[in-house]
């Protein structure tokens, strides 16, 4: 078995994974502001989270996994600048906040849902902490905050190695960070946000400084700490937030905990920080705001099943940029249709499927009474993956086991579904057929395209080639290609 190796964005380091508690793996993801929908460069930063805790599973860790949904407090510039996005968006649809949440809440979970995401062992909702996030706030305002009329701050100075995460001495943020008024540091930022006097937010609590909301980067610490305890193996979330948003709930968990500087990864409260790359369009990073809303509902819209996005996942570093493109995605779709067609055989010669062991697969039940050609495989699939998630490289070994032919079949079948386990893609309990999705704009439905596909092939039986022409134009018409003699065995697409 490989040593589990992962890239630390504190020590820009490969290090090798030490659990805090032996046999446990604790990680935390920040999870989605629930304000619009999802775009599918958000849902990169939780496919990578999966993958994360689907190898440490696999390597036999005890996982506790937790993702909060933020439904307070993220402002539409990360640092201090800028509206609540909530209320931003309560204001603008004139909707309850509450409704807002819960709506692209949904919307989020069936995204998660959708791309194989497994559930966590908490879903953290920020508003449910406020209390908690009030003590905390309260623990650490004597030594490291002061209180100005908009909120109480944190004083970045009051810690060591302030921004160490982000590599930026304090003051190189100064430019991007809009002043308040009597701030300390330019990078100083609010815990606690008060309610203007004279205005009236939909969410505001009572504490020590008066009515109003916590900070973002409050929240994950308090959420973190509270599920995890401090310090937690792994701290995720997307490269933006190793600039401003982490090393601010770093800081935040190093006020609370008494911990002094980084040099001990475990003082920022977790000892492992990691951060996926972005997802970005020719034009630059995938955004909300910007072009054609890039949604995993619009993908599915257009015909694509949402797996053939996680295979694209699957085919980058999740350190490397990804360029979206539906050339790209195409490509995605093909290469998970020839899986799917690998499994399918290797189905076919067995009678029964292997029974997930309880708690899912890790490498020993894969290995279980599994010998000679297949083992040297698992071990390079667990190379590939203990080497820092290298999801191209296990892509790569999965497809090798799919071709292997003189092999034993359950034994294959075995090394196939808990290599799958780990990448997520479902393959054993997809047909081929699921990834014919059909798109919005198609006037056709499949039993109408089955029953055209049929009369044409018993046209062509009879050598009544004019019918069965004729068929394939009027198909052609509906937007129906008719693919005789397709490679990957499929009949027609839209
Ligand atoms: N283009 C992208 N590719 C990969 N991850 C991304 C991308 N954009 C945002 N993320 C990550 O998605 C997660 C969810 O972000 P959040 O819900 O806070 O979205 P957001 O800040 O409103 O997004 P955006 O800035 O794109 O509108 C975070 O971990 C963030 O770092
Ligand atoms: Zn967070």
């Amino acid at each position: 078995m490989s040593a589990l190796k992962l890239f630390n964005s504190l020590t820009r380091k490969i290090e090798t994974f030490h659990p805090v508690h032996d046999g446990e793996a604790r990680v935390y993801t920040c999870g989605p502001t629930v304000y619009n929908y999802p775009h599918i460069g958000n849902m990169r930063a939780y496919v990578f989270a999966d993958l994360l805790g689907r190898t440490l599973s696999w390597k036999g860790f005890k996982l506790t996994h937790v993702i909060n949904i933020t439904d307070v407090g993220h402002l539409t510039d990360d640092a201090d600048a800028g509206e609540d996005k909530m209320e931003k968006m309560a204001a603008e649809r004139a909707q309850s906040i509450w409704d807002i949440a819960k709506h692209y809440t949904e919307a989020y979970w069936a995204d998660v849902k959708a791309l194989n995401i497994r559930q966590p062992a908490h879903w953290s909702v920020a508003t449910d902490y406020i209390e908690e996030m009030l003590e905390f706030a309260k623990s650490i305002a004597d030594k490291h905050c002061y209180e100005l009329d908009s909120g109480l701050y944190f004083d970045v100075s009051t810690v060591e190695d302030y921004g160490r995460l982000a590599r930026a001495v304090t003051e190189e943020g100064e430019g991007r960070i809009e002043t308040v008024e009597g701030k300390r540091n330019a990078a100083d930022f609010a815990i606690w946000r008060k309610t203007p006097p004279g205005e009236k937010r939909q969410m505001e609590w009572d504490s020590l400084w008066g009515k109003g909301a916590p900070g973002w980067h409050l929240e994950c610490s308090v959420m973190s700490g509270k599920l995890l305890g401090f310090p937690f193996d792994i701290h995720t979330g997307g490269i933006d937030h190793r600039e401003i948003h982490h090393p601010n709930e770093i800081a935040q968990n190093q006020a609370f905990c008494g911990c002094g500087g980084l040099g001990e990864a475990a003082n920022s409260g977790a000892r492992i920080w990691m951060h996926n790359n972005f997802l970005v369009e020719r034009s630059g990073k995938m955004s909300k705001s910007a072009g054609e809303f890039l949604r995993l509902q619009l993908l599915i819209d257009k015909g694509y099943h949402p797996l053939a996005y996680r295979m694209m996942c699957l085919q980058a570093h999740y350190r490397s940029e990804l360029e979206f493109s539906w050339e790209g995605l195409e490509a995605a779709l093909t290469r998970l249709k020839r899986v799917l067609i690998g499994v399918e055989k290797a189905r076919a010669q067995v009678e029964t499927l292997p029974a997930e062991p309880e708690g899912g697969w890790t490498l020993e039940d894969a290995h279980g009474d599994i010998g000679g050609q297949l083992l040297p495989l698992l071990a390079r699939f667990d190379e590939a993956m203990a080497d820092d998630l290298n999801s191209p490289q296990a892509l790569t070994v999965f497809e090798e086991l799919l071709a292997m032919k003189k092999v034993d079949p359950e034994h294959k079948l075995q090394a196939l579904a808990a290599m799958d386990a780990v990448l997520g893609l479902g393959v054993l309990e997809l047909e081929r057929a699921d990834l014919r999705v059909r798109p919005k704009t198609a006037t056709i439905t499949e039993a109408e395209i089955e029953d055209a596909l049929a009369r044409r092939k018993e046209a062509r039986a009879a050598k009544d080639f004019a019918t069965s022409d004729a068929l394939r134009d009027e198909l052609a018409a509906k937007g129906v290609e008719v693919m005789d003699g397709d490679p990957l065995g499929w009949e027609w697409q839209l």
